[in-house]
């Protein structure tokens, strides 16, 4: 596996310096995993999806879990601390190669804004076909996190998620998500993002992301 430092440099010309002592959070860099760590999500992303889509008669069951079994038996002699997995470090990966993160990929970043692309899938519906609503603050909360970090601002973290749901969120169609920095003010970043499908809105967001104060955890 290679390791590279992101790119923290910013608009206001922070360097990795101030990046890396504000609050507590540990320093996290990009990775380029071996060959397998794509085809390894993207399987784990469809159990996901069948685990929650499907009823199999109880011998079928007992089966998946005896590989389920081991499977996590053959995987946690490897668990590492926090910023050491691919998982949430993968940059070209849909969701950064993080299973909590929907499946999406980043196709613009930087200080005027971040956009990323991709569908909602089996796993995270809520009812009626559209997305579970919780998953929308996921798919911003996160968002928000890319694009304090794009803008130059340091670590921050988010104090508020305002999340207004304008349609139903479809499963298994392209969406977009984008937003930016609208402000600062201080310690303060105010953002602004938008879900659409094509042209139309499914939700808009206003997040206050707050600078981390040395130490703050
Ligand atoms: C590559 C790696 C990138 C990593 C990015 C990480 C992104 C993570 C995004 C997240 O999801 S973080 C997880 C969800 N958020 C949290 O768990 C935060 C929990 N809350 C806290 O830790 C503290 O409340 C927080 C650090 C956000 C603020 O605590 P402080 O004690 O430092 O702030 P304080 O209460 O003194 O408020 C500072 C200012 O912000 C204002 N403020 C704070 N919370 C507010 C709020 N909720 N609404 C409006 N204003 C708020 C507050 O009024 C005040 O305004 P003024 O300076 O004008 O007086």
């Amino acid at each position: 596996m290679s390791e590279q430092a992101a790119d923290v440099t910013g608009v206001d010309g922070k360097r990795d310096d101030d990046y890396e002592h504000h609050g507590g959070f540990p320093k996290y860099e990009a990775v380029t995993p071996g060959p397998d760590w794509a085809r390894f999500v993207e399987g784990m992303r469809t159990l996901q999806d069948l685990a929650v889509s499907v009823d199999a008669p109880d011998d079928v069951v007992a089966q998946a879990a005896d590989q389920v079994e081991k499977l996590a038996a053959v995987l946690t002699p490897y668990v590492v601390p926090e910023g050491r997995s691919p998982a949430g470090r993968t940059i070209e990966l849909p969701g950064r190669g993080s299973l909590l993160m929907p499946p999406w990929h980043i196709e613009k970043f930087g200080p005027d804004g971040v956009r990323s692309a991709g569908e909602f899938r089996r796993y995270h519906l809520g009812g009626n076909g559209a997305a579970h609503g919780g998953t929308l603050p996921l798919l911003f909360d996160d968002l928000m996190g890319m694009i304090v970090h794009a803008y130059g601002r340091p670590i921050s973290r988010t104090a508020y998620l305002h999340v207004n749901y304008r349609a139903i969120t479809p499963l298994n169609t392209p969406l977009t998500v984008e937003g930016s920095v609208d402000r600062v003010e201080g310690r303060k970043t105010f953002i602004t993002a938008q879900l659409k499908k094509g042209d139309t809105l499914l939700a808009d967001c206003e997040a206050l992301m707050l600078e981390l104060l040395p130490g703050q955890p």
